[in-house]
């Protein structure tokens, strides 16, 4: 259903001198997510994974190379499908509207005018109270808002769904709760999902298979069953830090 094809992506970067150098970020980037798939794609800082998901979200241009959703360039399908592909980012904070209560927030992309019974139902999978309703985000916790942020980018039914290290900043326990939660979303819903993470504890639990990201390259994908059996030095040397430190 998603093809990322031959993708390229570099940005000047300044320098002393009056010439700009091309820093190239990502390098001939290929790879399929077939519908209903959770795929992970796995990398260290500065790796390159948000640009992926700028270009997978229409929001950036590859320099060559293209993404296709259902046979039509990423851009062209989320405009002629508005509200099927949705995003959860990691800095919940910067993603909502301090301004807007949580009803409102939920309803960004609904815009619905008589909204209460869809409001309720959707508070109610992603396991809220419905008193936070009324509330403003200063007044939830970090995994509570996060979840209000997964509940507004469940609100419209997404075909495909981006999570850009949509746990990676709340605390340990709550982060279970949440890959818990979006794990229930994953089997009620049955969206295909792009997971983009810094490790891979996190990914293993939710996704069918895990893409390493390095130095701008997709070095490996492996099928979440065979992790344990990578081949690549990147991969080995991640999956060896997770299996030491945990
Ligand atoms: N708009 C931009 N202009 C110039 N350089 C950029 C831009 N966006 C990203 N970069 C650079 O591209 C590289 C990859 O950045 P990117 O944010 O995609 O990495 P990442 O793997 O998502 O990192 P992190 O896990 O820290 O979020 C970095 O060196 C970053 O500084």
């Amino acid at each position: 259903m998603l093809e990322v094809n031959h993708v390229y992506k570099s940005y000047s970067k300044t320098s002393t001198g009056f010439r700009k150098k091309s820093m190239p970020v990502l390098m001939d980037i290929t790879f399929p997510i077939n519908k209903g798939e959770w795929v992970a794609l796995v990398g260290e800082s500065g790796s390159g994974k948000s640009t992926l998901s700028r270009l997978m979200l229409g929001l950036e241009k590859a320099d060559s190379g293209n993404v296709l959703i259902e046979g039509k360039t990423a851009a062209k399908w989320i405009k002629e499908n508005r509200g099927k592909m949705s995003v959860v980012f990691q800095d919940y904070t910067s993603s909502v509207n301090p301004s807007f209560k949580v009803k409102d927030i939920i309803n960004e992309s609904l815009k619905l005018t008589n909204h209460s019974k869809i409001m309720e139902s959707l508070m109610e999978k992603v396991d809220l109270p419905l008193s936070l309703l009324d509330r403003y985000p200063h007044e939830l916790s970090g995994g509570q808002l996060q979840r209000v942020c997964i509940a507004r980018a469940i609100s419209t039914n997404p075909t495909f769904l981006v999570l850009d290290e949509a746990v990676s900043s709340l605390d340990v326990p709550i982060q279970a709760q949440i890959l818990e939660l979006l794990h229930k979303l994953k089997k009620e819903f049955g969206m295909t999902c792009l997971f983009i993470a810094h490790d891979l504890q996190t990914v293993a639990y939710l996704c069918d298979a895990v893409m390493f990201l390095h130095e701008g390259k997709i070095v490996e994908r492996v099928e979440t069953e065979n992790l344990a059996n990578v081949q690549s030095e990147y991969a080995k040397r991640l999956l060896n830090s997770v299996i030491r430190f945990s």
